[in-house]
């Protein structure tokens, strides 16, 4: 993660730790002819050597539906939904099956991850799609996220995977969402429809000048460039810099990885700590209130440490894992907010404990801390 004070541009992409890579179906299927899988394996090439220099990176990729159609012999893309539902349940193991042949290449393992928008907007299934997530990066392991296009109906559907992808920027704070596409970037108008379109470098990603310049998409992509945009503006709630290039730039994703100038570059306001926290902050209502000895609020102010159960004394309110709780001093002042790992209960069980005691304590452990020091804000 950087660490740096200053809102970050181009270096942010070049010192990136942690990256979401998305790429989209006018790009991953062969215009419409199913997935192409020679330009399927190059993006992995490049994602293999980021993971070889360190970088953790999480793909999203579209392109379930389309490839569910071939191997099904559809001509055109059904309109029903439970058609477009069984197309993307066959072509999501296509598309899996291809990423997992070739990072196989690079000895490099996958994971599949399908996700809802409940998985996201529900605390309790956000905090575990966030702990999955990390767990499998840590692991060394690249995961492709999808929608989970069978499950999912028009009402609750992000539709286009844009969305998603600055929402899973979001929930691993990821230093930079790449969104790979058909065009160089974001151009000043559709260059489908204006020849004289010219690219944007770099713009904020607040800018309210983009909204305008940004159009639909094509025949197979979904949102076009609105949803990039609007993208970029979630992305960097959590202090999110995003890329949008062309997929088919040689070597677009180490080159962007060296700070090389290519595509739109939409940065966020701020720094990227200070978006991350305000974001935590602004998003949950508090659900409960836990009162912390000394010892927890000097660690809490002077180190930015985790709250580990020993430190705290007391608890009210009925909340779940998952929930936002403000912690307060012994003289109620107000010290952090955060998002509790353990539900009311089980927390009253560890509290004033040693974390090597909630084993016992609980019968399982979910995380020795009470509040990462990643979910704390210290107000
Ligand atoms: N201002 C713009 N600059 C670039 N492309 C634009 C712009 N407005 C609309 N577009 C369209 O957005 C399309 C890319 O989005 P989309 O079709 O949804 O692809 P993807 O599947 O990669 O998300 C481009 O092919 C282009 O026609
Ligand atoms: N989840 C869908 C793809 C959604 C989609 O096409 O999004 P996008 O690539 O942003 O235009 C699928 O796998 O077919």
């Amino acid at each position: 993660m950087m660490a740096s004070e200053q809102a970050p541009g181009r270096d942010a992409l070049a010192g990136a730790r942690r990256v979401v890579v998305k790429i989209g179906s006018a790009l991953l299927t062969n215009d419409g002819r199913g997935l192409d899988e020679a330009a399927i394996g190059g993006w992995v090439d490049q994602i293999a050597e980021l993971h070889r220099r360190g970088i953790e990176v999480v793909l999203v990729s579209s392109g379930a539906v389309a490839a569910g159609m071939v191997r099904l012999g559809w001509q055109a893309r059904p309109s029903a939904v439970h058609a477009l539902q069984a197309a993307a349940a066959v072509g999501q193991n296509v598309l899996t099956e291809c990423y997992e042949g070739h990072f196989d290449r690079h000895g490099v393992l996958t994971a599949q991850i399908l996700l809802t928008h409940d998985d996201l907007s529900n605390r309790k299934r956000y905090l575990n799609a966030r702990s999955a997530l990390r767990t499998l990066v840590e692991l060394r392991v690249v995961p492709v996220v999808n929608e989970n296009d069978t499950v999912v109906t028009d009402e609750i559907r992000f539709g286009d995977n844009d969305t998603l992808g600055a929402l899973v920027a979001n929930l691993l704070e990821a230093d930079a969402l790449i969104i790979l596409t058909d065009q160089e970037g974001l151009f000043d108008a559709d260059p489908r429809h204006n020849p004289e379109a010219s690219l944007i470098p770099e713009a904020r990603a607040d800018d309210a000048r983009l909204t305008a310049m940004a159009g639909g998409g094509g025949a197979l992509g979904r949102g076009g460039m609105a949803t990039k945009v609007r993208a970029a503006r979630l992305a960097a709630r959590s202090g999110t810099v995003t890329a949008i290039a062309s997929g088919r730039q040689p070597d677009v994703l180490t080159r962007l990885a060296e700070g090389e100038r290519l595509g739109t570059l939409l940065r966020p306001e701020q720094a990227p700590i200070a978006a991350r926290k305000r974001w935590l902050a602004g998003q949950l209502q508090v659900r409960g209130r836990l009162t912390l000895d000394a010892g927890a609020v000097t660690v809490l102010r002077e180190r930015g440490s985790s709250l580990l159960p020993v430190g705290v004394k007391a608890l009210s309110g009925g909340f779940v894992r998952g929930d936002m709780v403000e912690c307060v001093d012994e003289q109620g002042q107000r010290i952090a907010k955060g998002l509790i790992n353990y539900g009311a209960d089980d927390a009253a069980r560890i509290l004033g404990k040693p974390s090597h005691q909630i084993e016992s304590l609980l019968g399982y452990m979910e995380a020795p801390e009470l509040i990462h020091r990643d979910n704390l804000v210290v107000i």
